[in-house]
């Protein structure tokens, strides 16, 4: 997605109809509560457009609520995983499968399982929800993204079942393309040797990406490891991604503007594990892209109240409340520090504010000249 706006989700009954408008409607934020859903993205959505996205609460739900897959994505290659964190690793199996669709003249349709554990860790926002993993995918070139939850229907599946009702009935899907690690706990264990079992009656081929030895592949436990450690861009790395936040601006104490740098203050989750202290960070704000500087922590030098993340932006005025802001880490700083006064403090924010600055630009540079695979917020892709 590139524009990042407020994706437009439509709640049961409109998952019954066709997608017809590429128009993004502003919305309120994700019922996560809601049975099923249809998250419209932008593009051209009329007459076999390239970016659709269903995401659904369980199988069941699924098989009864959403509209059949639209024919312009059947018969695609369908990647099937639980794309935790969505990293790296995903994006070796993803890549492959653009390989065999561009060959075969077809599309990539990912098939999102998602687990209990899963859906612990997001509410933590120590990895994605389903939103913003299937912006992901669908930037990385993804033409379909569906999730679905294991309920008591998908979990009674053997692998059989599982390749009849999903994987053709549902989709249509002429291969299928899953990591040689992929387990999906369901009634049988669906793995690569079951799938080999299956697949080939059914026609269907099975591509099968050949797995890493385990200290080359990267696990979303370790990509968390360095959020907690505040490493962010060692996390980066191992995502080929920047980690990222999003979150409306909210009322403060009023200091910022009396210290001289005003901050957008955003309440991350409790469970956030990012460690505390003074990072250099992009931020959409509407459709710009800014530099800025961010504090993540309990501001002991005043209160030590309740961890609160305050973005400084450069070269901007103006009023952001309510406004929501997705906000990437780019590299961290120092930590949060106790100051001899108030004046110490200061000084040192203007420190912060250079030392972001220098190594924001030098950032941009590394982009400019392709040598970093982490490219710009606005488009956040994927990359091997
Ligand atoms: C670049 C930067 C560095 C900061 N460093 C510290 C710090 O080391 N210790 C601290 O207690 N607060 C730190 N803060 C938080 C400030 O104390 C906080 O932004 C200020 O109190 C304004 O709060 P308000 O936005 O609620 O008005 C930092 C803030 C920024 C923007
Ligand atoms: N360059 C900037 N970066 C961040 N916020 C800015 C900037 N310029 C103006 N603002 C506005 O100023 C606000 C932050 O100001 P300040 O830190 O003084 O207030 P606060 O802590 O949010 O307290 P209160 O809202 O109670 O006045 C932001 O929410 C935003 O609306």
């Amino acid at each position: 997605m590139t524009s990042l706006e407020r994706l437009s989700i439509g709640q049961a009954e409109d998952a019954a109809a066709p997608i017809a408008s590429n128009r993004l409607r502003r919305g309120k934020r994700v019922d996560k509560s809601t049975s099923c859903r249809v998250v419209e993205l932008p593009g051209s959505m009329d007459g076999g457009g390239e970016h659709q996205l269903f995401s659904e609460s369980g199988y069941k739900s699924a098989a009864a609520a959403s509209p059949a897959l639209p024919q312009w994505l059947r018969h695609s290659y369908l990647v099937i995983g639980a794309f935790a964190g969505v990293h790296r690793e995903h994006a070796r199996t993803l890549e492959y499968a653009f390989r065999l669709a561009r060959a075969a003249r077809s599309r990539v349709v990912v098939l999102i399982i998602r687990s209990v554990h899963d859906e612990e860790q997001v509410a933590g926002r120590l990895l994605i929800d389903d939103e913003e993993k299937a912006r992901l995918l669908i930037d990385a070139g993804a033409s379909g993204v569906v999730t679905l939850a294991v309920d008591d229907e998908l979990s009674e599946m053997d692998c059989q079942a599982f390749v009849e009702e999903i994987v053709i009935g549902r989709f249509g899907a002429s291969g299928v393309i899953v990591d040689a690690r992929l387990d999906l706990m369901l009634a049988e264990a669906v793995t690569p040797a079951t799938l080999a079992r299956v697949t080939p009656v059914q026609g269907v081929s099975l591509h099968v990406v050949p797995a890493r030895p385990d200290h080359a592949r990267v696990q979303a436990g370790k990509v968390l490891d360095l959020l907690d450690a505040g490493d962010v861009s060692g996390a980066s790395k191992l995502l080929g991604r920047h980690w990222l936040v999003e979150g409306v601006v909210c009322h403060g104490d009023k200091r910022g503007r009396e210290l001289g740098v005003p901050t957008a203050n955003i309440r991350l989750p409790s469970e956030t594990r990012l460690g505390h202290g003074v990072y250099a960070v992009r931020t959409l704000v509407g459709r710009r892209v800014l530099a800025g500087v961010a504090s993540f922590g309990t501001r002991p030098q005043f209160d030590d109240g309740a961890p609160l993340l305050e973005v400084h932006l450069f070269r901007f005025d103006g009023d952001l409340y309510g406004q929501t802001l997705r906000v990437e880490f780019i590299e961290k700083l120092r930590p949060e520090q106790v100051f001899p006064s108030i004046e110490a403090l200061c000084e040192q924010m203007a420190t912060d504010i250079r030392d972001a600055a220098a190594c924001i630009e030098l950032y941009d540079r590394s982009v400019k000249s392709a040598l970093t695979n982490i490219l710009p917020l606005s488009t956040t892709p994927l990359k091997l």
